[in-house]
């Protein structure tokens, strides 16, 4: 029976990657996309920018929206310091169980926490599942159109303080014009835009990174 792209790409990982060498296991996943089969995770170039972010920030509390195959989520586990948690959203059972997985090989599955979920269910309830006050840095990388209303969410819930930062990926392509609008009139932001590519392609795409004022 047909595999899925997910599927494969773990594959690719438990074939090429290191056990409990996080750097391996991004290496495997960006060799498989550029040599193989392009996959929406963000990518080694914008990694770099994801990656820069999170040693600046040096966050305890981390929120990704849209875990995917869990790419990100290991770029970024990787960098936290020892008490840190990183929690992940992703709603599709199966895209969730193959980034279990990844997460495993790297051996980072002690600092990260993935919800089975819809993020407008589950940002209500950081606080009562996970005791989380506010999140220091928030990954957004799901679908284009919820970067807004769960930033709004997030803003109701009191998940956001003063410094917290939001960065969202594909702002230029597939593009998030209404998140974007509101996030650089609004004056509860400082806004930065990271120009740089679409993952492993010559597209352009960016990276808008957006400090909450309270
Ligand atoms: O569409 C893109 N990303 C959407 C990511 C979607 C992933 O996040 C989950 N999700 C979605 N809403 C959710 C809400 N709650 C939880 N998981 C959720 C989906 O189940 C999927 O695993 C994308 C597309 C391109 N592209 O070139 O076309 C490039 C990119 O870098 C991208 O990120
Ligand atoms: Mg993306």
């Amino acid at each position: 029976t047909q595999t899925t792209r997910p599927q494969r790409m773990l594959a690719a990982v438990q074939k090429n990657a290191t056990r409990g060498d996080p750097r391996s296991v991004v290496k495997a996943i960006d060799q498989f996309c550029r040599q193989k089969e392009w996959a929406m995770n963000v990518g080694d170039e914008k990694g770099c920018i994801l990656d820069s972010v999170v040693t600046e920030v040096n966050p305890e509390t981390v929120l990704e929206l849209g875990t995917y195959c869990g790419y990100s989520t290991v770029r970024i586990a990787s960098l936290l310091p020892p008490q840190a948690k990183l929690i992940t959203l992703e709603f599709n059972p199966g895209n969730a169980a193959i980034a279990r997985q990844v997460i495993a090989w790297a051996g980072l599955e002690d600092k990260v926490e993935l919800v089975e979920g819809a993020s407008g269910d589950f940002i209500p309830k950081m606080k009562e599942m996970f005791g989380i006050k506010t999140f220091d840095l928030v990954f957004l990388d799901h679908w284009k159109d919820r970067y807004l209303p769960d930033t709004k969410l997030m803003e109701e819930c009191g998940l956001l303080r003063k410094g917290s930062i939001l960065l969202a990926d594909n702002v230029i392509c597939p593009g998030t014009p209404d998140y974007l609008e509101y996030i650089r009139n609004s004056p509860r932001y400082k806004s930065q835009f990271f120009k740089s590519h679409l993952e492993y392609t010559k597209v352009e795409d960016g990276l808008e990174k957006s400090i909450f004022l309270g």
